[in-house]
């Protein structure tokens, strides 16, 4: 049984269909690119993965439990950790705060507990507190852990987001464009990043990128989509060398033509 199942979906938006059909698998500690040129549906499909959205049709499964239509606060005791595009951090709080807010969404001990701080909710905060460090010196955050969010470059808000994302130990971390906004030189520390993380969390990593030439470095698999549609599925190499790809990121030297 795979990981992830995604299987049929269907998005559908008024008249405009974004994904028309799509199934693919990501194995256990499997790191899966999904590429697509502007408008394939590549959004609309991780926010189906990562319960945002409810698909018009199809469904996806998680270590064999159906995840479509669970509400959105089950995702992360699911096994499902996120980033967002475009940050969704608390920008006045701390990088230790951030991080640490993403542990509340994997407590056990219930709202009860906590509210009433009891030893169940006091050794999780402690467990939490050693957590978040032990992902601040991973992440090299441990030098800027007590500074607002809001003053630091965005390359390192991003690695922000991903320790709060695997503080609550994701069995899928669904990464939502990693390398969006960064130099040459963060792209190189990012796809280090992904393996290592990898290594040490034996997570899942789905990521949604734009940057091909990450993709196909640390990618096990690559899915490629083109106006809602799978054309490829298979190894870097394969889909690197795929005539659909090709032609769907080269356009037609028609209308279709996009930049890749
Ligand atoms: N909320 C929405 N309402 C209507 N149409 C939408 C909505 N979201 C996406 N679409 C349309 O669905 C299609 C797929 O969009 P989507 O954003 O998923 O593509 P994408 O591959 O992520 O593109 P990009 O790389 O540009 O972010 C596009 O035609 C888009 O205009």
């Amino acid at each position: 049984m795979a990981l992830l199942e995604v299987e049929d979906v269907v998005v559908r938006f008024g008249g405009v269909t974004a994904v028309a059909g799509v199934s693919f698998t990501v194995e256990d500690r499997q790191i899966c690119g999904l590429i697509g040129p502007n408008g394939a549906g590549k959004t609309t499909l991780f926010n189906v993965i990562s319960g945002i959205y409810r698909p018009s049709e199809g469904r996806v499964r998680f270590a064999g439990e159906v995840a479509t239509g669970q509400p959105r606060h089950r995702m992360a005791p699911l096994g499902l950790g996120r980033t967002f595009q475009n940050l969704a951090l608390f920008r006045s709080m701390s990088v230790r705060e951030n991080v640490l807010a993403g542990a509340h969404s994997g407590g056990r001990s219930g709202f009860l507990a906590n509210a009433l701080r009891l030893p169940a909710a006091r050794r999780e905060e402690r467990e939490a507190a050693t957590q978040a460090a032990l992902l601040l010196a991973l992440l090299e955050l441990d030098a800027v852990a007590d500074v607002p969010v809001a003053a630091l470059p965005f390359g390192t808000q991003k690695r922000v987001e991903m320790a709060r994302a695997l503080i609550s130990r994701p069995k899928l971390l669904l990464l939502d464009e990693p390398a969006g906004g960064l130099n040459h030189g963060e792209v190189d520390a990012l796809a280090a990043l992904l393996r290592d993380v990898r290594a040490r969390f034996h997570c899942a990593i789905l990521l949604v990128e734009h940057h091909m030439n990450l993709v196909m470095r640390v990618s096990d698999k690559v899915v490629a989509l083109d106006f809602g549609r799978k054309i490829a599925d298979g190894t870097p190499e394969e889909v690197r060398s795929d005539p659909e790809v090709i032609r769907a990121y080269l356009g037609d030297g028609g209308e279709h033509a996009r930049a890749a």
